[in-house]
């Protein structure tokens, strides 16, 4: 199966390189000059300095080009995801389509298998996510992650296709499960930031995680999700290091908001507009999520870092 990478940030590149050890990988890039200096420098220099791009990858800006291979990986932001397809729409129609973003649609409450296929309503679709930096994939390091496909044949095609030397995959046919795993644990991570950044201290990012791991297991449930697709790598895995590393950007954005510091605007952080379409779900089927309704609150602003630990702690002790 021949391999193209649409979306040339952070994850996009990095999985260029990986799968560029296994044979040619187109990459686009929606910029035509970021497309040229890309092909020509051998480097990402904006979302992953210091990493040389193999010769195995072809950087460019035509998107009929990219859409020739079998297998298209979206490596965009989930908030953009709609517009690339509605946009390219004609071009990827008769490809398979694997979602590699995480998160939530702010309008519509779906996530990234049900945009597709609303948007594109015969495409083959899978998803790929999981604990993974993209600064450890550039560069080699050793990774697992879930292939999720609700049809199991083209799982076991797609894992064979896209594990690398240094990407291990697992397969899932619990797309939903995979899904919601990805994207509410970087909620969880916007949350932990803020602990640590106003000090709280580890006991209470513990808390965080604990209690936040439980919030995902509840909607996920709400969502017909498998509870054995949470506890795995797309899940636990990703919560675990989205919460504890300082390389993970909606841990960063949670410390900037527990410090009281500016943020740069530019930096993708999906846990924002996830917290926010989650906490308006929650809201609507009734369902308790005061972590994410808090993390909604904070990244509007709506609440200090202070007002959002007492909104925690002030509620009414319950049974674990
Ligand atoms: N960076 C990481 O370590 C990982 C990222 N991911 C996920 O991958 C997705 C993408 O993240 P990154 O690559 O890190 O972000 P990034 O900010 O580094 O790159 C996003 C890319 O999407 C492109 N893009 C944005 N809007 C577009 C549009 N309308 N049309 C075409 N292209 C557009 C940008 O030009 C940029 O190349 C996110 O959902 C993220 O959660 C998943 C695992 C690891
Ligand atoms: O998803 C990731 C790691 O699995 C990357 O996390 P951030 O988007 O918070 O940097």
């Amino acid at each position: 199966m021949s391999v193209s990478v649409l979306g040339s940030g952070a994850f996009g590149t990095a999985l260029a390189i990986s799968l560029a050890g296994k044979g040619p990988v187109t990459l686009w890039a929606r910029s035509g000059e970021q497309a040229q200096t890309m092909q020509a420098t051998r480097r990402n220099d904006t979302r992953l300095p210091g990493v040389a791009l193999p010769d195995a990858i072809t950087v460019t800006a035509e998107i009929t080009l990219a859409c020739q291979s079998d297998v298209l990986l979206l490596a965009v932001p989930m908030q953009k995801l709609r517009d690339v397809l509605s946009v390219h729409g004609a071009d990827l129609k008769g490809r398979i389509l694997v979602a590699c973003c995480k998160g939530i649609e702010l309008s519509t409450g779906f996530g990234p298998i049900a945009v597709i296929e609303q948007v594109l309503p015969n495409a083959r679709t899978a998803l790929l996510t999981g604990p993974s930096f993209a600064d450890d994939i550039a560069r080699g390091l050793p990774t697992a992650l879930t292939l999720a496909c609700a049809d199991a044949d083209l799982g076991t095609r797609l894992q064979q296709a896209l594990t690398t030397a240094n990407l291990r995959l697992y397969r899932t046919t619990d797309v939903t499960g995979a899904e919601l795993g990805g994207a509410l644990k970087n909620v969880m991570a916007i949350a932990c930031g803020a602990c640590i950044g106003a000090g709280l201290g580890d006991s209470a990012r513990a808390a965080l995680m604990t209690r936040g791991f439980a919030e995902m297991q509840r909607f996920a449930a709400m969502r017909g999700a498998r509870p054995e697709t949470l506890m795995g790598l797309s899940g636990l895995g990703d919560l675990v290091l989205t919460c504890s590393s300082e390389l993970s950007r909606n841990f960063r954005f949670g410390l900037s908001l527990g410090r009281n510091e500016s943020f740069d605007a530019a930096t993708t952080v999906e846990g924002v507009a996830t917290a926010n379409a989650m906490a308006a779900i929650a809201s609507a089927e009734g369902l308790d999520m005061p972590i994410c309704q808090t993390v909604a609150q904070l990244s509007r602003g709506a609440y200090s870092v202070a007002e959002a630990l007492q909104s925690l702690l002030n509620r009414p002790l319950k049974e674990e």
